[in-house]
């Protein structure tokens, strides 16, 4: 049996795919949403219109998920270690990350918080394009999933690969993450610059110098750049800007139309994990001496602090450089 916790549109889509090969046992925060998985088969509150396996069962109760072995961690990135605080861990279970962002204030990765929250559980990452409507709909899907080694990555592959669901190991955890949280904040500059009516050249620019962002970031954190150019990295950033089934990029869309950031998320159950992630990573960016001039923009549109035209203005007026370094 494989547990799975958080049941937001990701942890469904992964319970459902994982359901193909095992039983699958999800944890939920809502019990209307333990209600309809078990009763109804559906979780129409995060993702509607997929019917589920009757291979998925639904708990409220964390401490249901001990004495299974591996564990999927879906929360949201803010949430990842209050939740796994509450988890039963004693059995130290083996975790794979899910979630995609950096923890706001200490500038974490998810696996360092992990790592702390659950000592000594072997840790895995996994991430990559992966639209959960089209996973839990059977629809072929690729992702990154990265381990301390790359045997251990093949051995958690061989066990969670389905027909249509196929991980590629890696032993880059940090690179697996920092593509993953990036690409979220890149997508909302994208989205602005497609709702404020900039065009397709933009959006190409971005997605380019955005992935020289993403990998400067990531080389200073030690994360390898061949990663960063893989499924999630380079592969999640194309998916994320070019879509919008993509919940950042339609953020970026309504802050490129002209409302505020408060606006835009009012009333929202789901994530946009990018609003979290770009004040958080334009700080560690600054902090590191890493040049991020289109995630520091989003980070400063989100804050209220610029306008679209200024952040334009400011991005086109930087001094011209060479393409490379
Ligand atoms: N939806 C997608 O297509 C994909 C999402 N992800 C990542 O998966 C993670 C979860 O996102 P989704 O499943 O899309 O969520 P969602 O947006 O569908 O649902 C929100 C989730 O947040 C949870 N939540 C709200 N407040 C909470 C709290 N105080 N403590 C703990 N949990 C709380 C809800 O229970 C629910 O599970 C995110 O990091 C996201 O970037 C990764 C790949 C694909
Ligand atoms: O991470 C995702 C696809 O890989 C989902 O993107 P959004 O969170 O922007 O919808």
């Amino acid at each position: 049996m494989i547990a799975v916790i958080g049941a937001g549109a990701w942890g469904t889509a992964l319970a459902n795919a994982m359901a193909q090969g095992e039983d699958v046992l999800i944890w939920a925060r809502e019990p209307d949403v333990v209600a309809s998985i078990n009763s109804d088969h559906s979780n129409p509150l995060f993702l509607p219109g997929v019917e589920l396996s009757a291979r998925v069962r639904a708990t409220t109760d964390l401490r249901d998920l001990a004495g299974i072995d591996l564990w999927l961690v879906v929360p949201p990135a803010q949430f990842l270690g209050r939740v796994l605080g509450s988890a039963p861990l004693e059995a130290k279970p083996t975790l794979v990350l899910c979630a995609k962002g950096i923890e706001a204030g200490s500038h974490r990765l998810m696996a360092e918080v992990a790592a702390e929250a659950a000592p000594g559980a072997p840790l895995a990452v996994l991430s990559g394009p992966s639209f959960a409507a089209e996973t839990a709909r059977g629809l072929p899907t690729a992702v990154t999933l990265a381990a301390a080694s790359e045997g251990q990555a093949a051995a958690l592959a061989e066990r969670i690969a389905r027909p249509t669901f196929r991980p590629y190991a890696s032993d880059d955890i940090v690179g697996a993450e920092i593509g993953g949280a990036v690409k979220n904040v890149l997508a909302i500059a994208c989205g602005v610059a497609i709702g404020a009516g900039l065009g397709e050249n933009a959006r190409a620019a971005i997605i380019a110098r955005g992935f020289a962002e993403m990998t400067r970031f990531g080389v200073a954190r030690g994360a390898r750049a061949e990663t960063l150019a893989g499924l999630s990295g380079l592969g999640d950033l194309v998916l994320t800007c070019g879509s919008t089934q993509s919940r950042n990029m339609r953020l970026g869309m309504a802050l490129g139309e002209g409302q505020t950031a408060e606006q835009a998320l009012a009333g929202k159950l789901s994530v946009a994990e990018g609003a979290a992630t770009a004040p958080v990573l334009a700080e560690a960016a600054a902090k590191a001496g890493v040049d991020m001039p289109i995630s520091a923009a989003v980070a400063s549109l989100l804050a209220g602090q610029a306008t679209v035209p200024e952040v334009m203005d400011r991005l086109l007026n930087r001094p011209l450089r060479a393409e490379v370094r």
